[in-house]
């Protein structure tokens, strides 16, 4: 079985597959993107955001003959918990702002009375990557909008304590994999800090190294993963 890697954007695409080292690249076009095959990965750059995160896994899922789907890119990191250059791994992967705004706050939407509001990575799966890679383990959060205030930041750390990161496309793709009763595991490299936007303070490349070293580390966990049956209900 393979491992399906969605990214937002092809630098974090490269960044994956230079993981893999010097080995051949094969190319397979899909619709607005291309699976680029290294190793055990597949790897897509299926578009920023949940929505086309989800569009574009669910078509690359289609072909079949994956065991495993990951979220991987860069994210922004909660002070404190997860500074510029560090990785995360997510223990939950929460759809922060899928709800109801009301007058006495955020409903998610599973209060609305539909859908769900998180996915649950395996947990084995988690621990095996946080050890293998250093990441921290913990919340992280799918949002819509960038978190761009201290009040939102707050907002957010209130609303969901075990927050480490937040990006745009986890559970897009988790919801993707949930389809097709895969398991998904999300992994950010912090480009930057949640929080008043600072554009000069991000750290882009760094994070994108941080994110090949990570994969470096990563691709035998996977392929251990993906080779046997494993009890992913064992907390
Ligand atoms: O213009 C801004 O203020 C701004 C701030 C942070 C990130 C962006 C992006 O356009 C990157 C979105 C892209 O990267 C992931 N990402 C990276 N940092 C964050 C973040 O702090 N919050 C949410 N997403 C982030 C995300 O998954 C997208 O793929 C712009």
């Amino acid at each position: 079985m393979r491992v399906l890697v969605v990214t937002a954007v092809p630098v974090e695409r490269d960044a994956v597959t230079r993981a893999c080292g010097a080995g051949e690249i094969s190319v397979r076009r899909v619709p607005g993107a291309e699976i680029h095959r290294a190793g055990p990965l597949d790897v897509l750059a299926g578009g920023a955001g949940p929505a086309a995160a989800a569009a574009s896994a669910a078509y690359a899922l289609a072909a079949g003959g994956y065991g495993l789907v990951v979220s991987a890119g860069i994210g922004g990191g909660f002070a404190g918990v997860a500074p510029v250059g560090s990785l995360v791994v997510a223990s939950e992967i929460v759809a922060a702002d899928l709800g109801a705004d009301t007058p006495d706050g955020f409903l998610p939407v599973t209060a609305l009375g539909f859908g769900r509001d998180r996915f649950v990575p395996p947990p084995a799966l988690v621990r095996e990557t946080a050890a293998a890679t250093g990441a921290r383990p913990g919340d992280v959060l799918t949002v819509s909008t960038v978190t761009g205030s201290a009040d939102r930041a707050a907002a957010l750390l209130a609303a969901h304590p075990g927050a480490v990161a937040e990006a745009m496309e986890g559970f897009g793709v988790a919801e993707a994999a949930g389809l097709r009763d895969l398991p998904v595991l999300e992994i950010r490299a912090v480009s930057n800090a949640v929080g008043p936007r600072d554009r000069d303070a991000w750290r882009i490349g760094d994070a994108l190294t941080a994110l090949t070293e990570a994969f470096g580390k990563l691709i035998p966990v996977l392929e251990g993963w993906t080779r046997h049956d494993r009890d992913d209900t064992a907390g």
